[in-house]
Parts: structure tokens; C-alpha cells; sequence
């Protein structure tokens, strides 16, 4: 006797729906509104943690593989190491050739510039961006991020690849409420998977000494 035809296997029992305890992070839209209103922006779990774990890593095998270089201060022929403003060590974003995650972020970052283009007519273009390694005591003081009579640098965004960073942890970026350095806007913790964007002209800002060593991506957008 033919077997008889089998329906399909019974459906498992529904997985009980995790409740997530985080906010949804802010949309594009969002970013960019709160950039047109006060000109900076901090956004939490703006990649997930997944994300974020990528990333260090790779941070981290590129450290490892010796590939990162002392940062300098100005452009082309102009750029020279300037220990006493900035000890970081930095290895550039090669947009051709990104890794997945490095792709993931490159969308989400993508989706902020055209929101910044709809609702403040920047003309935001193309993005440029790094890795940094601030070992335990570097720093970055005071700077703006556009170079004199090079005003292309528009937007800049920082993300955070720390590993549960604490206040006691230091390396807070230091924000400045102008491009004078009288009054402190903010002092915000590198945490994993936090965006911090401001209008590169607008504000003085500076890395404080961490006790651990600072993973991030720094990235520019630019104006033609
Ligand atoms: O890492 C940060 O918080 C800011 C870095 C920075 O200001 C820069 O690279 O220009
Ligand atoms: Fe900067």
C-alpha cells in the first residue's frame, strides 16, 4: 500500500517575542532635525552591538597587522605630526573596498546625509572616513575639523566602538558651544555603537585622555 500523502510538519511552538528595553534608535530624519535646530547630535545605538563588534575587530586585526599610522594635523603637503595636538593613530576607509560591516555602516551613514541634504540644503558629497586608536593617555585637543580655506569638510560623524565603556573610563570628546572655547556644551562618553555628527565648522571640540585604549571611525562628509 502506497504510503498516504504527508501534509506539511507540524508548525513549531511560537518563540515567546523578546522585549527589547531600548528606545528604537533615531531615525535619519530625526538626526537630521536635530542638526538643523542645535547644529551637533548624539545618537545611540546608531549601528547594533553586532555591528559594532565587527568593526572592532577589524579595528583590531588591522592594529595588530601594524597598519595604523601616527595622525597628522593639515593637508597634503601642509600635513605634519603634531604630537603635541594629537596622538591618536589613524588607517583610512578605502570606500572601494569595504568590508560588509563596513559596508552596513556606510548605508546608515548614507541615509543621514540625504536626510541632512532634504532638510538643510548642505550638499553634502562624498564621505571620507577612518579608523582611530587612541592608546590609554592619547589625546586630541582643541581643533575644528574644516582647515583654514578648505571648507569642504561639512558634516562630521564619529562612531563609538568601545566595549562596555564607563565614565571612570575618561576619553569623553569634549564639545565646545562655538568655535571659542569658553563654554563646554557637553562631555560625551565613547560608548559602543554611539554616532556623535556636528557641522565641522561650527564646533571647537577635543578628545580627553582615556585609561583604556579608544576604538572609532571618524568620517567627514564634504561639499563639492
Ligand atoms: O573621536 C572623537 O571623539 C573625535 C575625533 C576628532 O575630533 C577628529 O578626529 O577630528
Ligand atoms: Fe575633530
Amino acid at each position: 500500500m502506497p504510503p498516504s500523502p504527508q501534509g506539511p510538519p507540524p508548525a513549531p511552538p511560537q518563540e515567546p517575542q523578546q522585549e527589547s528595553p531600548q528606545e528604537p534608535p533615531e531615525s535619519p530624519e530625526q538626526i537630521a532635525a536635530t542638526l538643523a535646530e542645535q547644529g551637533w547630535c548624539v545618537t545611540d545605538a546608531f549601528v547594533p552591538p553586532l555591528l559594532v563588534g565587527q568593526l572592532r575587530h577589524e579595528a583590531r586585526e588591522r592594529w595588530d597587522a601594524g597598519a595604523f599610522r601616527r595622525a597628522g594635523v593639515g593637508r597634503g603637503a601642509d600635513r605634519e605630526l603634531r604630537p603635541e595636538v594629537r596622538t591618536d593613530r589613524i588607517l583610512w576607509l578605502e570606500p572601494a573596498a569595504l568590508s560588509g560591516a563596513q559596508q552596513c555602516l556606510w548605508e546608515r551613514l548614507e541615509a543621514v546625509r540625504l536626510a541632512v541634504n532634504r532638510q538643510m540644503f548642505l550638499g553634502l558629497q562624498e564621505l571620507e572616513a577612518h579608523f582611530a586608536v587612541y592608546p590609554a593617555g592619547a589625546y586630541y585637543r582643541k581643533h575644528l575639523d574644516q582647515f583654514h580655506g578648505m571648507g569642504r569638510r561639512q558634516l562630521s560623524c564619529v562612531l563609538y566602538l568601545g566595549e562596555d565603556w564607563q565614565a571612570a573610563d575618561g576619553g569623553a570628546l569634549r564639545m565646545y558651544v562655538d568655535t571659542t572655547d569658553a563654554v563646554v556644551a557637553a562631555d560625551v562618553l565613547p560608548v559602543g555603537g554611539r554616532l556623535v555628527s556636528f557641522l565641522s565648522a561650527r564646533f571647537l571640540h577635543e578628545v580627553l585622555p582615556a585609561r583604556r585604549e579608544r576604538l572609532s571611525i571618524t568620517g567627514w562628509f564634504r561639499s563639492r
